[in-house]
């Protein structure tokens, strides 16, 4: 079994803390680290990885720190973000080529037992430029996989693919959680990574927001108070109306709209229309304001807080 511990650590590049204190600890089983841009995923899978020391703490694959440790290399399999890839080589060289570095005796059957997991057989002749976006990202995973490591972290897998080449990825990543591999992939989309992961960690701002399955940390981020805009043809009416009602805690309204903090979304989603028609007022515009991801994020480390 592969546990790879994270243990109080921190890391910062001169001035900028990109993660900050933070502990947790992945095993078997597809993980989603989830976070908005510049939260620290990079920054945690690179030191998972060992192309990172962290500044303080400690990062251990079962209880030996991974950096600079080339027993831990040999377990460990990375899916970058970049694109970098050497364009110029086919997949079928890319990838052997990454057995070749990693000492093994027979370098081209192990490539082409990486490539066929990852169904890339047809393709992996022609030069990688050649390929589509979800191509290069299944040959970079094949490159991964080459040594047969027992943990692989693949930092935004997702980004760029189409549906199909999504739903691909997905199935392989559930295929080798199932096998008993320690798989981490970060994203920065709540439902991505509930298709995939069995568990989640949340990172924000550098630090550990929250962890659980994908139900918990859905319950953090929907109980809690979000602002609406509404636009309406009458808004001084309808928000005397929507005041009166205990799934609203405030109204404001400005020249350009009526701004409510809702509690209960669904009663108050009941409520409005029935409201509108009641009162006779058109609804133009009813939306949530502050549904971002990083104000999401944000309640959620401010709630932990
Ligand atoms: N080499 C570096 N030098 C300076 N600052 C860096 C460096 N790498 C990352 N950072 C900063 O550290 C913070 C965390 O970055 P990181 O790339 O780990 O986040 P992320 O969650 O992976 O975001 P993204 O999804 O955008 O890649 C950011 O503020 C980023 O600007």
């Amino acid at each position: 079994m592969s546990l790879v511990r994270i243990a109080k650590v921190s890391r910062w590049y001169g001035n900028v803390v990109a993660v900050n204190d933070v502990s947790m600890s992945i095993g078997p089983g597809v993980t989603g680290l989830l976070g908005p841009n510049g939260a620290g995923k990079s920054t945690l899978i690179t030191m998972m990885a060992g192309f990172l020391p962290p500044s303080t703490g400690s990062v251990t694959l079962d209880d030996v720190p991974i950096w600079r440790n080339e027993r831990a290399y040999a377990q460990i399999g990375l899916v970058p973000e970049t694109e970098a890839v050497y364009d110029t080589l086919s997949g079928a060289d890319f990838v052997r080529a990454n057995a070749e570095l990693h000492g093994l005796a027979n370098a081209g059957a192990a490539a082409a037992t990486a490539i066929a997991t990852v169904a890339m057989e047809e393709a992996a002749g022609r030069r990688i430029a050649t390929y589509s976006k979800g191509m290069k990202q299944r040959i970079k995973m094949a490159a991964a996989l080459v040594h047969e490591p027992s943990v692989l972290l693949l930092d935004e897998p997702f980004n760029g693919m189409d549906p199909r080449q999504r739903l691909h990825l997905m199935e392989l990543l559930r295929k080798m959680g199932a096998e008993g591999r320690t798989v981490l992939f970060s994203s920065h989309i709540l439902e991505e990574v509930q298709q995939v992961a069995t568990h989640i960690e949340v990172v924000v701002s550098g630090r550990h927001a929250a962890s659980g399955d994908y139900r918990a940390i859905r319950t953090l981020m929907t109980d809690r108070p979000v602002l609406y805009r509404m636009r309406t043809s009458d808004d001084r009416r309808i928000a005397a109306a929507l005041i009166g009602d205990p799934c609203t805690t405030g109204a404001d309204l400005d020249a350009e709209a009526l701004h409510v903090q809702v509690a209960d979304f669904e009663r108050f989603s009941k409520l409005v229309p029935g409201l509108a028609r009641e009162l006779g007022i058109r609804l133009h515009e009813v939306s949530p304001t502050d549904e971002s991801l990083e104000s999401v994020f944000s309640y959620l480390v401010g709630g932990k807080r």
